[in-house]
């Protein structure tokens, strides 16, 4: 553990210098780890694990998309790939990566296998702390643990081939056998996080579902569309309401954010740009404040879950969402984006 000042608060974090993967691998040593579901977090977690020759499994629906990915990349039928069931009945640390609400649908069957001292791994703290909507009450011989890798899966295993990292929160819900928290933290860094921070089940969910249905995803959908709409109506072309919205910012300025901040990113800009956006980042901090706690409070009632719950849990739930993403996709302020791409010089 290290002790850092964040901004004037100390917090007590896990980098891979002290706990490094030759530990990681010694505590997973008698491991058979398992991974339920091959969907994006499933991939990324399991090809990171493999590669770094933790005994890894993959427990799959049969016959599914995400079935035929598993064999591409390389798990064999009946040797390295199984069902669910069986993978969590081979499994002494069972890591639970299916939809969260698949989870809901596979609980029992997966229940069974968890016997006195196996590990219960989750990447989300959904399925734990909404036990009255998810029904999801692990056995008290159990560990339980989550680690919850800071973005998409996509992200977690293409970093780790160009040997960075993405941060993970850890926590323990359950210490059935005194070694939890090590186990956690093995699997942490043998998925190939950054730094490891602590959390626990519940503030893991509901930042997690803040977060995404805040700034990294929603608001940042909504206010693209909002300013790229205005420039539009105002008879801006879409080249134009494109560039200024979207591209110079993935493009342009959110690399010079990502690389030394906010302030680092205003100062490369010029004294008229920083004027104008000191002055209007408050209205827009006023306006964004009290959404965002609207947002909190459906988190915290349940209400975001049981949302969930319910479409994800219909049998079509799949065309839903790809039918709404086709909307966005044919949009014209996605269409501009996808010939603004083409657009860009290649080497
Ligand atoms: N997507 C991410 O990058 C990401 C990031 C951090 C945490 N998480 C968390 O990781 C977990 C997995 O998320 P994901 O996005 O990889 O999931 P996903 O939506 O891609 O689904 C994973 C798999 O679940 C299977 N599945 C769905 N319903 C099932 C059922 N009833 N029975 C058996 N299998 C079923 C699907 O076949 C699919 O392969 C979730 O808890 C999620 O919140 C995801
Ligand atoms: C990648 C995200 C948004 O961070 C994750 O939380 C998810 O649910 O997919
Ligand atoms: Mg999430
Ligand atoms: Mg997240």
């Amino acid at each position: 553990m290290a002790t850092i000042n964040f901004g004037g608060v100390l917090e007590n974090v896990v980098k891979r210098d002290e706990f490094p993967l030759g530990k990681a691998q010694e505590v997973l040593k008698n491991e058979t780890v398992a991974v339920i579901g091959y969907g994006v977090q499933g991939p990324g977690q399991a090809l990171n694990l493999r590669d770094n020759e933790v005994n890894v499994i993959v427990g799959q629906r049969k016959g599914t998309g995400s079935w035929k990915k598993a064999l591409a990349d390389g798990w064999e039928e009946g040797k390295t790939l199984f069902t669910v069931e069986e993978a969590c009945d081979k499994a002494t640390v069972v890591m639970n990566l299916l939809s969260d609400a698949g989870q809901i649908q596979a609980w029992e069957g997966m229940k069974k296998h968890l016997t006195k001292g196996k590990t219960l791994y989750f990447s989300h703290g959904f399925g734990v702390t909404f036990h009255e909507k998810t029904g999801i009450v692990p056995p008290a011989d159990v560990d339980v643990v989550l680690v919850a890798p800071k973005g998409s899966g996509t992200s977690l295993r293409s970093l780790f081939l160009s040997g960075q990292g993405l941060n993970s929160s850890y926590a323990v819900f359950q210490d059935a056998t005194g070694k939890a928290a090590e186990r956690a933290l093995a699997l942490g860094i043998a998925i190939g996080s950054g730094y490891l921070f602590e959390t626990t089940f519940q503030k893991e969910v509901y930042s997690d579902l803040t977060g995404e249905r805040g700034v990294l995803m929603g608001a940042v959908a909504g206010i693209f569309e909002a300013q790229f709409n205005v420039l539009r109506q105002r008879g801006h072309s879409p080249s134009e309401a494109f560039n200024e919205t979207v591209e110079e910012f993935t493009q342009s300025l959110m690399p010079l954010i990502a690389e030394n901040g906010m302030d680092w990113m205003f100062a490369n800009c010029s004294t008229t740009a920083q004027r104008g956006a000191l002055d209007w980042k408050g209205k827009f901090r006023e306006a964004t404040e009290p959404v965002l706690n609207e947002l909190y409070d459906s988190v915290v009632s349940g209400k975001e879950a049981e949302i969930v719950i319910e479409a994800n849990s219909k049998a079509d739930y799949r065309n839903k969402l790809e039918e709404e993403l086709n909307e966005m996709h044919s949009s014209e302020l996605w269409q501009t984006g996808l010939e603004v791409r083409k657009l860009r010089p290649t080497k």
